[in-house]
């Protein structure tokens, strides 16, 4: 047996010291960044970039990545580094052979493993895929600017794919979203902290986060969550949760979207007037636990520049409802989520751009659609399906998000599926009225409610 741990050993070892000595070692990353540096004109008078402070990666702090703090040269802008980022991260990744292979990465090859193993041919071809492993692993940068420019070096990339696990919800309290993984592992976001605005051309992820985001308040909230769905897209991607009890109002076009809107604001209007009574100034302080969220998808079809010339006024008054939601519906329980591929001119209202605090933004076709979401460039770089830039309050990062599939999908819906009555009476009311040169008029009475 000791014999045998021995000879695999010694295989892993000239195996993995043979393909080390093919590369020449590691590099130094402080090195490699100046260097880059310095090779794309990031300098100034002759002056580089100063390291100022390193600071190493300590897994077991939970610190994945290593830090480099420079001072850039008088003259040059931190915008300068930042859109050069690609640079700066293909530079880090240059080998000068296929294989970058260390003595620390023989200690982590599973023995155990490899022992039980009966063929020396199973065994170097373990080996082998241990390496291949190892080297695909691409270092990744992140950049941000205090005064120093900070660039934290990531042993590791975001992961390409990820396919949603159940037990992800088994982790969330409260109103948590696990919206998808980073370098560092699973990011969460807090579905009651605000309204969301999702951004990404066709075929990127919009619809499947909806899904997701849809799937984890049935599993984790469903007594407490209601839902108003609006699928401008003909009703295909919402249609799985149209019968839960959860859904209030469902809207497959702009006249039944625009009546089930003025519903939401007549009852923020009405919770308003309750909540003024109680002599509080939102629905926590009162109490209520129910959150109604109003999830809208594909907004560019309540845009009056999209639309043709008869829904036009139709689509004024939705907005005006979505902005109106965006400004006093948050305290009121009442959280928008606004997703469209086509963020251009109209389609991004300032109003609900302003007042959503969460941006998920996946690719675009432009930089232009991506200054427009995310008041920067960006978005229109990303290659991969479900990989978005999320923008919160404190800060951006970049997510992969997570794929949920149809399967998990019907397990939570089923539970909360209910025979309705035909709830939507007024609705139709409403969309008759619409076709017969029905006049819109804005009441948007806004209550200031008392602290
Ligand atoms: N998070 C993800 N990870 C990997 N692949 C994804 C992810 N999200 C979506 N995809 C892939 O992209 C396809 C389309 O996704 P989705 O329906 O969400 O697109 P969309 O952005 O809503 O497009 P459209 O606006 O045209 O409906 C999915 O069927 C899946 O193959």
């Amino acid at each position: 047996m000791l014999a045998e741990i021995a000879t695999s050993l010694t295989l892993a070892s000239v195996y993995g010291l043979a393909q080390m000595k093919k590369d020449g070692g590691v590099g130094d990353d402080v090195k490699k960044i100046r260097q880059i540096a310095d090779a794309i004109g990031l300098k100034k008078n002759g002056q580089s970039i100063i390291i100022r402070r390193r600071d190493p990666a300590d897994k077991e702090k939970n610190k994945f990545y290593s830090e480099y703090i420079f001072q850039i040269p008088l003259g040059l802008a931190f915008s300068d580094f930042e859109t050069k980022l690609n640079v700066f991260q293909d530079g880090l990744n240059i080998k000068k052979t296929l294989y970058s292979f260390s003595l620390s990465d023989i200690k982590k090859i599973n023995i155990k493993k490899l022992m039980k193993l009966k063929s020396l041919k199973a065994k170097i071809n373990y080996i082998k895929k241990f390496i291949k492993d190892k080297n695909s692993i691409r270092k990744s940068i992140e950049m941000s600017y205090d005064g120093m420019i900070h660039f934290k070096v990531y042993d590791q990339d975001i992961p390409n794919q990820v396919d949603f696990n159940v037990e992800k919800w088994d982790e969330c309290n409260g109103w948590k979203l696990p919206l998808g993984e980073n370098r560092e592992g699973t990011v969460f976001l807090d579905l009651a902290s605000g309204h969301f605005v999702i951004a990404g051309a066709t075929t990127f992820g919009k619809s499947q986060l909806l899904k997701l985001m849809i799937s984890t308040l049935l599993t984790n909230k469903p007594n407490e969550t209601e839902m108003t769905l609006v699928d401008l897209k003909g009703g295909l991607e919402m249609q799985y949760f149209e019968d839960c009890k959860q859904t209030i109002n469902f809207a497959d076009d702009i006249e039944t979207a625009v009546a089930s809107l003025k519903h939401i604001v007549a009852d923020i209007q009405q919770r308003q007037k309750m909540l003024r009574v109680k002599k509080v100034n939102n629905v926590k302080k009162a109490g209520i636990n129910k959150r109604h969220f109003i999830i809208v998808d594909e907004a560019s079809q309540l845009a009056p520049s999209q639309v043709p010339s008869k829904y036009k006024e139709l689509a004024k008054e939705a907005q005006a409802y979505m902005s109106y939601i965006t400004r006093i519906g948050h305290s009121m329980g009442y959280t928008l989520v606004y997703a469209t591929q086509y963020p251009v001119g109209d389609v991004m209202p300032n109003q609900i751009k302003a007042n959503s605090n969460t941006t998920i933004c996946f690719r675009l076709e432009t930089d232009t659609q991506s200054e427009t979401v995310l008041d920067q460039k960006g978005a229109e770089q990303i290659q991969l399906q479900g990989r978005c830039i999320l923008s919160v309050p404190s800060g951006r990062q970049q997510v992969q998000t997570y794929l949920i599939d149809d399967k998990t999908i019907k397990t939570v819906v089923t539970p909360n599926i209910v025979i309705k009555s035909r709830k939507d009476d007024t609705l139709a009311e409403v969309r008759k009225e619409g076709t017969t040169n029905r006049r819109y008029t804005l009441e948007l009475e806004e209550t200031e409610v008392l602290n």
